[in-house]
């Protein structure tokens, strides 16, 4: 399509050229012809020579004008159809969401049996739920409110497979695909407008590292949603940041839901501190970001709020969760009342995703480990040996953005393969390769901030060679 129109801008300007040379060619052989003449007509000629230039000009003007018009027409024709192409987007959308509420109504009956029967499970396999939709099939509302405390979904199948090289490989062709092409025709926010909930008077850093990361990777703009006393500092830190000062405001649910409508995706918990007030707010805001479809990736004290809450995130498919070793065991032993066990980090990973209804968890360590209840996918790609604070931030914000891309691309993109364990394997690859080329240069000095600037080399070396 894109390359089809501007085929046409060129062809256009091309036919205007050939017209014009058609129609005045002649003109420029007559005034080639008279530079040849004796000086004795010369001064008669001159004249000619100078109103042969003077319609020169005016043709030149005229092939100019044409050119305009027929670019003016084109950049109309071009804004039309890229309404009619939001307008359509909007149909989908409301179209999706009518399903969910329907499909959302039946879940909630279905539900209500469920936990009158007190954490039935059947014994046939052939039983139990075994559809992945990456969230269309759910209505968010009746989710939380019908599953607490959580129920721990079991799973007939428990894949532990780790990936080749090629199979690697074969994954990072994914993240590719899903990646928007960079055109002209695109206005700003198309790329992504990523929300970051998080920064309070303690912690500056995490939010700031979150959302400059999530621009850097290619998100045209970035939210930060934090207290009062961290957004004048955040904001210092850079002006790329669209910095509100809200979160410990009484309205403050109500502050970000007014911004939602707008945002592709949303980072929660980098920076925010475990303030009652703000986990209370951190909590609404989770709740209707749900009720809007929102992908929510939750990092850091947001995952201090699920391990507290599981049922407020348990069966949304839109939810990435990023826990590091700590966080990841208080959120197994909240799900499965049990210790991680240390020598199977796997099964464990899958019997936790599984639990909280097969969202997307990425494993942060030495190798990070993916899953979404059903897969395990791992990435050990080379990092460093350095392990400065404001690296999972990085990750987490990176993730805000490829998850959004991920999701519009769709299942297509991905071969079938969950959209969001592709982007949480982007994002981890994209993460260690930063953490690797900072180190390189500054060793054993190597901050966050470094690997921040080291974003736009490490993606193009992944994903855009
Ligand atoms: N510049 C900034 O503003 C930054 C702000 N940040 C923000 O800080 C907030 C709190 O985050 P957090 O990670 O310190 O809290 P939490 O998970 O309770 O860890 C506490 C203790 O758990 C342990 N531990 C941690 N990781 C482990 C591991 N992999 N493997 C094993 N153990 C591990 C370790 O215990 P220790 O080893 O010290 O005994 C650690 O001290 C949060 O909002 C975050 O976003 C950060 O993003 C950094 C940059
Ligand atoms: N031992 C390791 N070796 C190589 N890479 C690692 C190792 N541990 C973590 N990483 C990388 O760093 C990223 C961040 O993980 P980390 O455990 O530092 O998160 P975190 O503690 O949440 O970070 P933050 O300091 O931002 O709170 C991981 O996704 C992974 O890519």
């Amino acid at each position: 399509m894109i390359w089809g129109r501007g085929a046409y801008v060129t062809v256009a300007l091309a036919s205007a050229l050939i017209l014009f040379w058609l129609q005045y060619g002649k003109g420029f052989k007559q005034i080639n012809a008279h530079t040849n003449e004796t000086p004795l007509l010369s001064q008669a000629k001159r004249s000619k020579k100078r109103h042969a230039n003077l319609t020169l000009d005016k043709m030149m003007e005229k092939f100019l004008q044409q050119s305009m018009d027929t670019e003016e027409k084109f950049y109309k024709y071009e804004e039309q159809r890229l309404k009619i192409e939001d307008k359509r987007r909007e149909a989908e959308h409301a179209r999706e969401l009518q399903m969910l509420q329907m499909l959302g109504q039946m879940l909630a009956g279905i539900s209500s049996t469920v936990s009158q029967r007190s954490q039935f499970v059947p014994s046939n396999p052939s039983q139990r739920s075994n559809h992945r939709s990456y969230g269309e099939n759910f209505n968010y509302n009746s989710m939380t409110t019908t599953l607490s405390p959580p129920i721990v979904i079991e799973r007939s199948f428990s894949v532990h497979k780790t990936h080749s090289i090629k199979e690697m490989e074969n994954i990072f062709q994914l993240v590719r695909n899903v990646i928007p092409p960079l055109t002209a025709k695109k206005h700003k926010g198309q790329d992504g407008r990523i929300g970051i909930v998080g920064g309070c008077q303690e912690y500056t850093g995490a939010p700031y590292f979150a959302a400059i990361s999530a621009l850097k990777v290619g998100a045209d703009l970035s939210h930060v949603f934090c207290t009062k006393d961290a957004a004048t500092v955040i904001k210092s830190y850079s002006p790329e940041l669209i910095v509100h000062p809200v979160l410990d405001s009484p309205d403050a649910v109500r502050e970000v839901e007014n911004w939602l409508p707008r945002l592709h995706s949303v980072v929660i918990g980098p920076g925010l501190g475990r303030d009652d007030l703000l986990l209370e707010h951190a909590k609404g805001i989770i709740e209707k970001s749900k009720v809007k479809g929102i992908p929510i990736v939750i990092d850091a004290d947001g995952l201090w709020l699920i391990a507290q809450q599981p049922s407020l995130i348990q069966g949304y498919p839109r939810a990435i969760l990023t826990p590091n070793a700590m966080e990841f065991s208080r959120l197994y032993e909240a799900m499965l009342r049990d210790p991680v066990d240390n020598n199977d980090y796997h099964g464990c990973l899958l019997r936790l995703s599984q639990a909280l209804g097969n969202l997307t968890i990425v494993q942060k360590g030495e190798r990070d480990l993916i899953s979404d209840g059903e897969k395990v996918l791992v990435c050990s790609h080379e990092g460093s040996s350095r392990r400065c604070g404001g690296q999972g931030d990085i990750l987490s914000g990176s993730l805000g953005v490829l998850a959004h891309w991920a999701f519009l691309a769709g299942p297509e993109k991905t071969n079938g393969q969950n959209p969001f364990l592709v982007a949480a394997f982007g994002a981890c690859s994209l993460t260690r390769q930063c953490n690797n080329q900072a180190f390189q240069k500054f060793g054993r000095s190597m901050t966050a901030s470094d690997m921040v600037l080291e974003i736009g080399t490490a993606f193009n070396k992944l994903f855009e060679t």
